[in-house]
């Protein structure tokens, strides 16, 4: 459907100036819309046996073009129904994307061969058009050779044979299109190139390109380095005085050992043809000064990364992931596609009601630290407010002078407040330790943290997009935090999205006092400094000073941010500041890695655990003032 003569319509672009529907360059702005169907009806002409032509005015496709500006010029790129279609796409992929096996009704066979090669030719067909629109750069035609040293296989085979018939054809339609009778563009070199013959075309060539699509330890970027610094013996062959700079151009893929290493390097995805030729244009038009620094770095790092040092380094690495195999023990965990195997040591066990009770029984300064969602409240559960059940048992371990009991949540001091209102001489920390309050009717405290929170101004836009582009995710706006959640969204899509969301915004605000954290379902930034460690300690420094330091402390979490919290108690043992160690118990809800010693496994084990301890204090305490009352009156 291609009319000739269409680049030598764009290429016309410059003759549009003064016209109105051209941008600021002169062009106009182009889009090229590649679709399996052209949104056309075409129709056979009975008497002429010519085809006809005429838009399908249904076709969605065709309705693309309303969501740009008039004056975009719109080209689609596409053919008929025919054999790819009805035949691979339908047969093979169409099943296979719909969780079915493959089915060839008409040939018996599960996977037919004539159709997939009609498939590669269709695709074929699609990207050529496509280059013939846009391969870029023109004046560096005449000017740059590309050798292609083909190394030979290893295998043999049809497969073989094929690439490298695809390679030839390649580099002579290259050559034909670009070449002159002065000028070959490529150069195959299909031949064994001799190590001497290697080095001269690396000591000579402006840039080396390495774009496998996954190697292991590749080594041919570093010779050329090294070929690139070069000797007395190769700079006196080559003309090249001894104290010139040198300088060497990596292109590399990202799939291939060595790629990370060569920080000089320009890396690319070898699939992304447009990447790579843009990779090869920014390594040949570098100014010089900035290829010397690329080479000085390279060769620092090949010279100094020899074979010795990686056999010293590959050594360690291994005596470190073997030091602690013997002190683990491996679980596995979860099912189908959340299966995992975790080690744990092999002293993290199961918390029992009986083991904390004695403790609890035998000391009089206790601190409990509880997280809400996940340890108190069910994660999974809609009703978000505590069970009458919690309130309850909160409330009698409060009124227990013997505890100081503070919930310690990422949310919001308003939903805390009203929800654990009962919970009168209960202390609540908001949003990570962002508001403290130390009962009910004493007043929030702020943590000191900067009160910058202009943060926010760069995360809303950002989350924004991600909420947009993902259909069921949401935006809690905190006081001091903007959250992301996608619980209500696509499991995979949503966890995907939730991936790039935290590099993205780990990217913007990588000069910004706030953090981004992952949580269940959610993706927080909350102020620098901030955490639920902080709250621990605070409140524990709190007892010490007023008198009162704790000979228990329990903590119980199940997420990332009640990490900080079992952290910080563990460390509390060595506080100078105590008379006597207290007793830890530090404990995670789930039986995964975690800095504390102990588990339960959901949250109505946290409960039971809670009921234990609660009967315990009603058992004692509570009857002991009533004695005392009624022997006081009799006297
Ligand atoms: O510190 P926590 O008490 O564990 O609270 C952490 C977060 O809790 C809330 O999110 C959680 O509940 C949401 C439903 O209400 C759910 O969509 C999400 O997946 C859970 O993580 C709260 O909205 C967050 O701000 C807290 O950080």
């Amino acid at each position: 459907m291609t009319v000739p003569g269409i680049i030598s319509d764009m290429d016309s672009c410059s003759s549009n100036d003064g016209d109105s529907d051209v941008n600021s360059s002169g062009c106009r702005e182009r889009k090229i819309i590649v679709a399996n169907m052209l949104p056309l009806h075409a129709k056979r002409d009975g008497e002429t046996s010519k085809w006809r032509f005429s838009w399908d005015e249904d076709a969605l496709l065709l309705h693309l073009k309303d969501g740009f500006s008039p004056e975009t010029e719109v080209i689609y790129v596409g053919s008929l129904k025919k054999k790819f279609y009805l035949g691979f796409c339908k047969q093979h992929l169409w099943p296979l994307f719909h969780y079915m096996l493959p089915m060839c009704p008409d040939h018996g066979d599960r996977f037919d061969r004539i159709l997939w090669q009609a498939y590669v030719s269709a695709n074929k067909i699609f990207a050529d058009k496509v280059m013939e629109l846009l391969q870029q750069h023109p004046g560096l035609q005449g000017k740059i050779v590309l050798v292609q040293i083909v190394n030979p296989a290893r295998g043999f085979g049809k497969d073989v044979q094929e690439a490298k018939e695809e390679t030839y054809m390649t580099a002579k339609k290259i050559n034909d299109v670009y070449g002159s009778p002065n000028y070959q563009p490529v150069i195959l070199i299909d031949r064994p190139v001799p190590r001497y013959e290697k080095s001269a075309y690396y000591a000579l060539a402006e840039c080396c390109i390495v774009n496998a699509v996954r190697d292991g330890m590749n080594l041919v970027p570093y010779k050329y380095i090294v070929c690139r610094q070069g000797t007395p013996g190769m700079d006196e062959a080559l003309g090249v005085k001894p104290d010139s700079p040198r300088t060497s151009m990596l292109v590399v893929s990202e799939f291939i050992g060595c790629s990370p290493s060569l920080s000089g390097a320009i890396r690319v995805n070898p699939w992304d043809i447009d990447a790579v030729a843009e990779a090869i244009n920014t390594a040949i038009t570098m100014p010089e000064s900035e290829k010397q620094l690329r080479h000085d770095k390279h060769y620092r790092y090949a010279s100094t990364h020899d074979v010795a040092y990686w056999a010293r380094s590959f050594t360690m690495d291994l005596d470190r992931a073997c030091q602690d195999h013997f002190s683990k023990r491996c679980w596995g965990i979860g099912f189908g596609l959340g299966f995992r195997v975790v080690s744990l040591s092999p002293s993290f066990r199961r918390l029992s009601t009986d083991h904390i009770l004695l403790a609890y029984k035998r000391t009089n300064r206790r601190a409990i630290f509880l997280d809400y969602d996940g340890t108190v409240v069910p994660k999974a559960s809609i009703i978000k407010s505590p069970s009458p059940e919690v309130i309850s048992i909160i409330q009698t371990l409060c009124d227990d002078p013997k505890n100081t009991v503070f919930i310690v949540s990422g949310r919001g001091r308003t939903s805390l407040s009203e929800w654990l209102a009962p919970c009168k001489k209960l202390g609540i920390a908001a949003e990570h330790g962002y508001f403290i309050r130390w009962s009910k009717d004493s007043e929030w405290e702020t943590c000191p943290v900067s009160a910058d929170l202009e943060w926010k101004r760069i995360v809303e836009p950002v989350m924004n997009l991600y909420r947009e582009a993902t259909d069921g995710s949401s935006i809690e706006a905190k006081e001091s935090a903007l959250v992301w959640h996608h619980q209500d969204a696509d499991p995979d899509f949503g966890s995907c999205q939730a991936k790039e969301l935290l590099d993205h915004l780990e990217s913007v605000l990588a000069n910004e006092p706030a953090v981004v954290n992952r949580g269940q379902h959610i993706v927080e930034v909350k102020p620098l400094g901030v955490s639920k460690g902080l709250v621990a300690e605070k409140v524990l420094s709190r007892m010490v000073n007023g008198g009162e330091p704790p000979d228990l402390v329990m903590c119980v979490g199940d997420d990332k941010s009640d990490e900080d919290m079992f952290q910080s108690i563990l460390t509390s043992v060595s506080n100078p500041y105590l008379p006597v160690a207290p007793e830890i118990f530090a404990c995670t809800v789930g039986r995964k890695p975690s800095k504390a010693k102990y588990y339960l496994d959901d949250t109505a084990d946290v409960l039971k655990l809670l009921k234990g301890l609660a009967t315990a204090t009603i058992s004692k305490p509570r009857c002991l003032p009533s004695m005392q009352v009624s022997f006081e009156s009799n006297g």
